[in-house]
C-alpha cells in the first residue's frame, strides 16, 4: 500500500484534523492534503466523505483556519478531505510568475501542453489517485458516499468533476465558483496554457457547456456574493451557468445571489453551515 505522512494530528470539533503527504505517481511528486475525521466513526459505520478545492493561490490551510466547515460537519458525522491546488515544485518555467497560473492554479484538469502535461494531472488525481489512497488508509470512510464542494476555481473544478462523472458524487456545491471558464480572463489564461487554443478542447472542461448534457436532477447549491470583486468583474459568471441548466431544462440547481458579501473567508464560512446540510441530506446524513 502507498505510503502516507503524518505531519500533524490536530484535534478539532471533537474529531481529529489531520496534515497529510503523500508521493504521488500521477503527479509524480510529494503532495499535501488534509482530512478531517469526525468523532464517532468506525469500519463499522463510515463517514461519508466531501471533498473540498479551494481556490488560486490557496493551499489547504485557508480554508481549514478561516472556513470553520469542521463545526457543521462534526455533529453529522461528515468527513472532509482537502486536496492541495497543483503539484508543487516541479519548476517549469513560468510556473510561480503568476497566481493565476501553475502553481496553486491548476484548474483541475489534466494538461495536455508541454511542459504541463508532465505532472499538472490534477482531474485524475483528485478523481483516481487521492481518493483511493485515502479509502485505502482510512477504513472509517465510505467509498460509496461521496460529494465534491469548492471555491472559485475550486467551484469550476467542484462542478466540472460532478459533471464529467455522473454517479461518482452524490452531490455539488459552490461558493463564487468560476462557471463559464471559455468566457473568462483567468479560464483563458489557464486553458490556453494547459490545454492549447482549441476552443472546442475547452469545453470538455467549462461547467457551462458540460450542464448541457447532464441527465436528471443536479443536486447543486451555488452561492454567490453580489460584492465580489470577481463576480463584478466577470471571472465568475454563474448567470451563464444558470442559464445553460435552464435552456437544458435541468432540475436541482439552486443559485443563491448573497447581498453584499465579497469573496473572502467571511462569506464561506457565513454559509458553510448551508452547505454541509445540503452535502448531508444527499450523503444520507440528514
Ligand atoms: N491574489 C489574488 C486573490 C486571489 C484570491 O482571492 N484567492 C482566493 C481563492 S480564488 C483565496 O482563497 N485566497 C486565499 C485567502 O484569502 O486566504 C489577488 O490579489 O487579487
Amino acid at each position: 500500500m502507498a505510503s502516507i505522512t503524518t505531519n500533524a494530528s490536530i484535534a478539532s470539533f471533537g474529531g481529529r484534523f489531520l496534515k497529510l503527504t503523500h508521493q504521488s505517481s500521477v503527479t509524480g511528486g510529494p503532495m499535501n492534503f488534509t482530512l478531517f475525521l469526525p468523532a464517532g466513526i468506525s469500519e463499522s459505520e463510515p463517514a461519508p466523505l466531501l471533498i473540498y478545492l479551494s481556490g488560486l493561490t490557496c493551499s489547504p490551510d485557508n480554508v481549514t483556519e478561516k472556513g470553520f466547515l469542521h463545526a457543521h460537519a462534526a455533529p453529522l458525522k461528515l468527513a472532509l478531505l482537502y486536496p492541495d491546488t497543483s503539484p508543487r515544485g516541479s519548476n517549469h518555467p513560468g510556473e510561480h510568475d503568476g497566481w493565476d497560473f501553475g502553481s496553486a492554479a491548476s484548474f483541475y484538469i489534466d494538461a495536455t501542453q508541454e511542459p504541463w502535461a508532465q505532472n499538472y494531472k490534477m482531474e485524475t488525481y483528485i478523481t483516481k489517485e487521492l481518493p483511493e489512497l485515502v479509502f485505502s488508509h482510512f477504513k472509517q470512510l465510505d467509498s460509496k458516499r461521496v460529494s465534491i464542494a469548492g471555491h472559485s476555481m475550486g467551484g469550476h473544478g467542484a462542478l466540472t468533476l460532478f459533471l464529467k462523472n455522473p454517479g461518482k458524487y452524490q452531490s455539488v456545491s459552490a461558493w463564487s465558483p468560476v462557471s463559464n471558464p471559455s468566457a473568462c480572463p483567468w479560464g483563458e489564461k489557464a486553458f490556453t496554457g494547459y490545454l492549447g487554443g482549441d476552443r472546442e478542447q475547452w469545453k470538455k472542461h467549462d461547467a457551462t457547456e458540460l450542464v448541457k448534457h447532464w441527465k436528471g436532477h443536479l443536486n447543486a447549491l451555488i452561492d454567490v456574493g453580489t460584492a465580489d470583486n470577481f463576480y463584478k468583474q466577470r471571472q465568475l459568471l454563474p448567470e451563464n451557468f444558470a442559464e445553460a441548466a435552464k435552456s437544458a431544462d435541468i432540475e436541482g440547481l439552486q443559485l443563491r445571489y448573497q447581498d453584499g458579501y465579497d469573496h473572502s473567508y467571511f462569506f464561506i464560512s457565513t454559509f458553510g453551515e448551508d452547505h454541509i446540510k445540503h452535502h448531508a441530506k444527499h450523503l444520507g446524513l440528514l
